[in-house]
């Protein structure tokens, strides 16, 4: 649905020249809430801009629903761009309208008539659950209920395609995860594909089927959330289960574990103890519900100096183990994606 090749944007003044996008490459299935998350800085904001041209690329090509978004002369760019909605993170709501209105906006500037208008206002404000609020300004509502307005306003042409530009940032955590169910719920009902760019891992753990790890300007890892998981070494994976700095645990060597699919209920532990007859301790760790596929990882410490037969015995089963801080990446603790 969306596909980025290639894709530069160099930001030039007279001071100095910032590379803001470096070389990425992206591929978002119909149908599909794809996360790229990254430290401030990294690039997101302006990838994201590029997808519907508000930032011009200085290379590589944009296709949107098998359009070329790059090669498109300026009217037939503004007709294709109808079919690309966009939240932000401050909503970017005219306050002198009230919900009703700053939904029709976009209604009117394509020229819907009147009575169209206002049907299709209060089926929108109906879809994200503000069916009785159509009268409120900006100032009468709260954060969550002003980026439903957002959303309504986004969806108001009826795109194949949301771009989220940081869209919870501003919530607190409760009305995070309400407009990330929302979200989830419009791209299951309406098939809607999902661009969203954040620096939450949370958004990614309840939202993201795919994910990218933005640094930089480039990619550093990218794919469907479930095949980062099972990548040695996955940065993403470390930040959605953040173990923190590596113990020193006299007598015992520490392992970590990563667990997704059918193998993150696995009665693990049992089956070490049974094997190897030793006591297996969890340091830290959690499973839990992603968005794509329930995962964990756990912090183990195994007694003795070599844990190499527990880590080939935890591989023959499909699991992901290694010696805790072994990995090259950047460790948990260390500069990389924020937890
Ligand atoms: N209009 C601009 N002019 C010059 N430099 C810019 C402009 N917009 C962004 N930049 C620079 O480009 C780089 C990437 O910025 P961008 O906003 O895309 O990153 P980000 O990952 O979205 O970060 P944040 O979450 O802080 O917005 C940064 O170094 C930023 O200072």
């Amino acid at each position: 649905m969306i596909r980025i090749e290639g894709l530069r944007k160099t930001y030039r003044s007279a001071k100095r020249n910032v590379v803001a996008v470096d070389g990425v490459d992206l591929t978002v299935a119909e149908g599909e809430i794809y996360g790229v998350i990254g430290t401030s800085g990294a690039g997101k904001s302006t990838l994201l801009r590029c997808v519907n041209l508000l930032e011009r690329p200085d290379a590589g090509t944009i296709t949107v629903d098998g359009t070329e978004l790059t090669s498109l002369p300026g009217g037939e760019l503004r007709r294709a761009r109808h079919g690309i909605g966009m939240i932000h993170q401050h909503f970017a709501l005219l306050s002198s309208r009230t919900a009703a209105g700053n939904v029709a906006l976009p209604l009117e500037v394509t020229g819907v008539g009147r009575a169209e208008r206002a049907e299709r206002v209060a089926e929108l404000l109906d879809l994200v659950g503000l069916g009785d609020r159509g009268g409120a300004y900006p100032a009468q509502l709260s954060g969550g209920q002003k980026q439903r307005v957002g959303i309504a306003r986004a969806l108001a042409g009826r795109p194949k395609v949301l771009l989220s530009d940081e869209a919870t940032s501003a919530l607190d955590a409760d009305t995070t995860g309400s407009i990330l169910s929302l979200l989830q719920d419009l791209n299951r009902r309406l098939g809607l594909t999902i661009l969203l760019i954040t620096h939450e891992m949370g958004v990614v753990k309840q939202a993201c089927h795919s994910a990218a790890v933005m640094r930089a300007g480039r990619f550093v890892e990218a794919g469907p959330v479930a095949d980062l998981l099972a990548t040695p070494g996955s940065e993403l994976t470390r930040g959605l289960f953040p173990l923190g700095p590596v113990p020193d645990v006299p007598g015992s060597t520490v392992v970590d574990v990563t667990v997704s699919g059918s193998h993150a209920d696995d009665a693990l532990l049992a089956d070490l103890v049974r094997t190897f007859d030793v006591d297996v301790r969890i340091l830290s760790g959690a499973v839990e519900q992603l968005a794509a596929v329930r995962a964990g990882r756990l912090r183990l410490a195994i007694p003795g100096p070599d844990a190499g037969p527990v880590i080939d015995h935890l591989r023959q089963r499909g699991v992901l183990a290694e010696i805790a801080g072994s990995s090259p990446a950047t460790t948990d603790a260390r500069e990389g994606v924020e937890p």
